[in-house]
């Protein structure tokens, strides 16, 4: 038998469940429908990001491979982003131009067919939330490497907006320019937290190139694109989209750097079907007195509450006070969360909360195969 006479019988079984999957797809997008007629009557959301963490951790629970759950989360992000195109468009500012970190998260999150706004700065995405121009937005809160994104936190403190989900992905950095050499390169521009993240390779390799910051990586690819004296560092993808050639890969100082990012929305999620498992970020103050932050606190222990990160922000009062950032395990709307909050609402001098969301423990754990979600 002949290779082809060998491959013939399988690739027509494929061709007959590709036929099914397509059934199947469209048979689901019907459905989908349906609930967007609903929900447009009543004035829902079309973006649900608790019950899209459901459905990939749903899909997580049956998979039996051969397939990674990875790949299949990539597959599914994809067929529910068609379906709620279906419903409506669905428009996301990101910091752009396009080919940044953010834009790849917001793919990432949204899937391919989302429309992303493409914004100058963080604060720009803020408001184009704040205003209605966008539905969502998606800006980066912390990275493994170089910590918090200060101006994220910043906004987070004075905005009207609600935290509605997070996506974390791997960062890789490269050196690029217009002639692919290093030759006559006087400068690189990046974000500050990409310069961070690639500090010791940049000393260690071009210690004589002036660091100049950009406000995000795909606008100094796009100021790399114009200058021939100028290096930019940002990702593969902006390399491709302001044509500039990689001179150097995978420069920053991890290799498992990651950036995690915040999904910001104008109303709360709802609680996922896991709400133990959802994140609850805070801001709060503290009264100015000694043992005041650890009396605050309290309560997370006393409640079995686990604390997933504490970070703090100047107050700018010239006054060495300072806003808290945490985020704690478990959606609010949990018996055990209230009462916790409750009292811990009490030991503070100021409390905003910014939401609770699903995180993508939700159906991470679910992956035996140890993938890189
Ligand atoms: O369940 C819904 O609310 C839907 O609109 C369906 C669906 C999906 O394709 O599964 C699509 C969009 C939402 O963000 C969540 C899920």
């Amino acid at each position: 038998m002949s290779v082809n006479e060998e491959l013939l019988p399988l690739r027509n079984k494929i061709d007959g469940l590709d036929s099914e999957l397509v059934r199947l797809l469209n048979e689901r997008a019907e459905v989908a429908k349906e609930i967007g007629e609903i929900k447009a009557r009543v004035g829902l959301p079309v973006y649900r990001p608790e019950r899209e963490a459901e459905v990939l951790k749903k899909i997580c629970g049956k998979n039996e491979g051969p397939l990674p759950n990875e790949s299949l989360v990539a597959i599914w992000r994809e067929v529910m982003c068609a379906c709620r195109g279906l419903e409506s468009e669905l428009k996301v500012a990101y910091l752009g131009p396009r080919g940044t970190f953010s834009e790849q998260a917001m793919i990432r999150q949204f899937g391919s067919g989302v429309v992303g706004m493409p914004s100058g700065s963080i604060e720009e995405v803020f408001r184009k939330v704040e205003s209605g121009d966008a539905a969502y937005g998606i800006v980066p809160i912390e990275n493994s490497t170089e910590g918090a994104v200060n101006r994220t936190m910043d906004y987070l403190l004075k905005t009207s907006l609600f935290i509605v989900g997070e996506c974390s992905i791997p960062i890789q950095h490269n050196l690029m320019t217009r002639s692919g050499t290093m030759e006559g390169i006087t400068r690189v521009y990046s974000h500050p937290q990409s310069l961070g993240q690639c500090v010791q390779w940049l000393n260690r390799n071009v210690p004589s190139l002036e660091r100049l910051t950009a406000e995000s990586n795909g606008e100094a690819a796009r100021l790399a694109s114009e200058n021939p004296a100028y290096a930019a560092i940002a990702g593969e993808v902006a390399a491709k989209i302001f044509g500039l050639q990689i001179v150097a890969t995978n420069i920053q100082d991890s290799n498992t750097n990651r950036t995690r990012f915040l999904i910001l929305g104008r109303e709360p999620a709802e609680p996922s079907a896991n709400p133990q498992e959802d994140k609850t970020s805070l801001i709060f103050s503290v009264p100015h007195r000694a043992g005041s932050l650890y009396q605050a606190l309290k309560p997370f222990d006393d409640f079995g509450v686990s604390m997933m990160r504490l970070d703090s922000r100047p107050a700018k009062r010239g006054t060495w006070e300072y806003f808290f950032y945490t985020d704690i395990e478990g959606n609010m709307s949990e018996p055990k969360i209230r009462e916790a909050l409750e009292i811990f609402r009490e030991g503070c001098a100021s409390l905003k909360c910014l939401g609770s969301y699903p995180t993508e423990k939700n159906f991470r754990r679910a992956d035996t195969k140890g993938s890189n979600l």
